[in-house]
């Protein structure tokens, strides 16, 4: 119950125009009843026919009833879905400024299927939570002590029949529907959620199913699952429909009982008959408002589930630093210091860096080498403020990396990483993220220095850039490094996919680029790697060596033997 407390907290940040959907709900209502009582009251009124001028404030009142039930409900309509929707805007900025300090640590623990459903399903769904839980029955119970006043004063019996009502269809069937909805809507939930965890896996996976002829088998479990599912959901609505149904019935049974007294009380000359239509037809009116209570029990469990999955993000990991306020960062290299630095990815058990000490001094070019899984992303994955959590120090320059926003951090960066992210733009929109201002004149240049001469910059690339080659890919994020300008290189196998030839063409651009620059190139492939300053050598999450190319082929230790091995592997 507590993430409905906090989601309520986020959800009255717009007090207005929910006190004014709930106002105008309360018109709207209380003028059906107040339509549906004067017209009784005027059938019966003329039944006894007077003269026309006594029925004259009757009809001003059936009219004014009429258009102010009209004009209300429009009204009430209208702002009750405008705070809806301002309400969900609310929510999805709140749960991405809460989210978004915790990627990509948050990847590694939800499958990303699960993910889409949680940020988008799951936030759409509390929608209904002002809409139908929160709303209804303020709206129900103002509505009622109103009419229940009214009523009052014409029998103290009656009024205590309504309140009956009311208890019984506003909260005895909800009551009993909550605990036969609790088992469905728990089903429902898990196959909405394996059903898009299935078909994002498919979609993301499809090429790789395809080439094992898996994708029949693949189908067959999205096929079975969504035939799950709208078996589920056809339970779930035949049970809306049937709380719908019994509360409407036991709110004709409601009036029937009214009319029963009523005809007692007429008979024993303690109600004046005229009224009688009218109490009937207020109280079959009033129930209008409470049979929507039938279906609470099952919204609420839904909002409950959905704002608990979407908190269970928020809380994930206390990976999120404190705010800090904007620091002034230089635009030219600055000495990065790495000292004793031990750290571990969330929830693994062993280090990823152990007591990692070098230094980069500024506008020095680093290459970091060494087997796969020894830790060198690590260290870009620190830098880049993706973990925040490690021991030991790293500095750049005057600044700790700890006491500094994420923001700030990366300012001092320029990134190409093994995998970047292509947006389904063009050309020039994917570029202009690292330069929004760059001219057309600017990026075409760019873009001929990566031989990526035949891109139009209007040219649209599919989504994650999957219509141009891996090679294409790289060498595009590498003109986006190139753009951004940063003091600070940091490229972790830039030429992965590149064959030889583009490789050293790539390169051969790339090296003069960087004139200037500091650079941290982390590499599998050892060729090339003489024009470093450095080369530091990693194995098992520990730097084994450390010195420049000539220096570490000389005491023919770990670099050396890799060399050899990938000597013999070349040919
Ligand atoms: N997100 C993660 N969650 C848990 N463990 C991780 C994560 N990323 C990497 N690791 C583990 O941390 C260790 C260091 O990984 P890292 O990516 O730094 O190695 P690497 O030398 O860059 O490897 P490669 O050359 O294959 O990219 C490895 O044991 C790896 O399995």
């Amino acid at each position: 119950m507590k993430e409905l407390f906090t989601l309520t907290k986020v959800m009255l940040s717009e007090k207005k125009a929910i006190l004014l959907a709930i106002l105008l709900g309360f018109l709207a209502a209380i003028s059906s009843v107040g339509l549906l009582g004067t017209g009784g009251y005027l059938i019966s009124q003329s039944a006894l026919h007077p003269p026309l001028y006594t029925l004259t404030l009757t009809i001003l009142f059936v009219r004014f009833f009429g258009l102010s039930r009209a004009a209300s409900r429009y009204a009430e309509r209208y702002f009750s879905h405008k705070a809806t929707f301002s309400i969900l805007g609310k929510l999805r900025v709140y749960f991405y400024d809460k989210i978004e300090p915790l990627a990509p640590a948050l990847f590694s623990s939800y499958r990303s299927g699960d993910l889409l459903s949680r940020v988008v399903a799951d936030v759409e769904r509390l929608q209904y939570f002002f809409l139908r839980v929160f709303y209804p029955p303020l709206v129900m119970i103002v509505v009622f002590i109103t009419t229940g006043i009214v009523i009052y004063t014409f029998s103290i019996f009656m009024a205590f029949v309504l309140l009956f009502g009311l208890v019984i269809v506003g909260f005895v069937i909800p009551f009993i529907f909550t605990y036969l909805t609790e088992n469905i809507g728990y089903h429902l939930r898990q196959k909405r959620s394996l059903i898009s965890v299935q078909i994002t896996e498919f979609l993301f996976g499809f090429t790789d199913l395809r080439t094992n002829r898996r994708l029949k088998d693949k189908q067959s479990d999205i096929a079975r699952t969504s035939k799950e599912l709208i078996e589920e959901q056809e339970k779930d609505g035949m049970l809306a429909a049937k709380g719908e149904s019994i509360s409407l019935s036991a709110a004709f049974v409601i009036a029937w009982v009214m009319l029963v007294v009523g005809v007692t009380f007429v008979e024993s000359g303690v109600l004046n008959g005229v009224f009688l239509a009218m109490l009937v037809l207020m109280t079959l009116t009033v129930f209008e408002v409470a049979t929507p209570m039938a279906v609470i029990p099952g919204h609420l469990e839904e909002s409950r589930v959905a704002a608990r999955r979407l908190f269970q993000l928020t809380k994930h990991q206390t990976d999120v630093e404190e705010d800090f306020s904007s620091t002034e960062v230089p635009t030219t290299p600055v000495k990065i210091t790495f000292s004793d630095v031990a750290f571990s990815y969330p929830n693994a058990e062993r280090l990823a860096l152990n007591k990692i000490t070098f230094e980069l001094e500024a506008k020095e070019k680093i290459a970091i080498v060494g087997a796969s899984g020894s830790g060198k992303s690590s260290v870009l994955n620190l830098l880049l403020k993706f973990y925040k959590k490690f021991d030991g120090d790293i500095s750049l320059g005057n600044f700790q990396l700890k006491n500094i926003s994420e923001e700030d951090a990366r300012r001092f960066f320029g990134v190409v990483a093994q995998e970047n992210h292509f947006f389904n733009d063009t050309v020039r929109g994917n570029l202009l993220v690292a330069k929004p201002d760059a001219s057309d004149e600017e990026l075409q240049f760019v873009l001929n220095e990566m031989s990526l001469h035949h891109l139009q910059l209007d040219t649209v690339l599919s989504e994650r850039g999957f219509s141009i080659s891996g090679g294409e890919r790289q060498r595009l994020a590498i003109a986006r490094m190139v753009l951004k300008d940063a003091p600070i290189l940091l490229m972790d196998e830039p030429t992965t996919g590149l064959d030889s030839i583009t490789e050293q063409e790539v390169l051969s651009f790339l090296w003069p680029k960087v004139e200037g620059k500091s650079v941290i190139y982390i590499t599998h492939r050892l060729v090339g790697l003489e024009k470093m300053d450095k080369i530091i050598v990693f194995d098992k999450s520990k730097i084994v060596e450390e010195g420049t190319y000539e220096q570490l082929m000389k005491v023919k230790g770990y670099f050396y033997q890799l060399k050899q091995l990938e000597k013999e592997k070349i040919g």
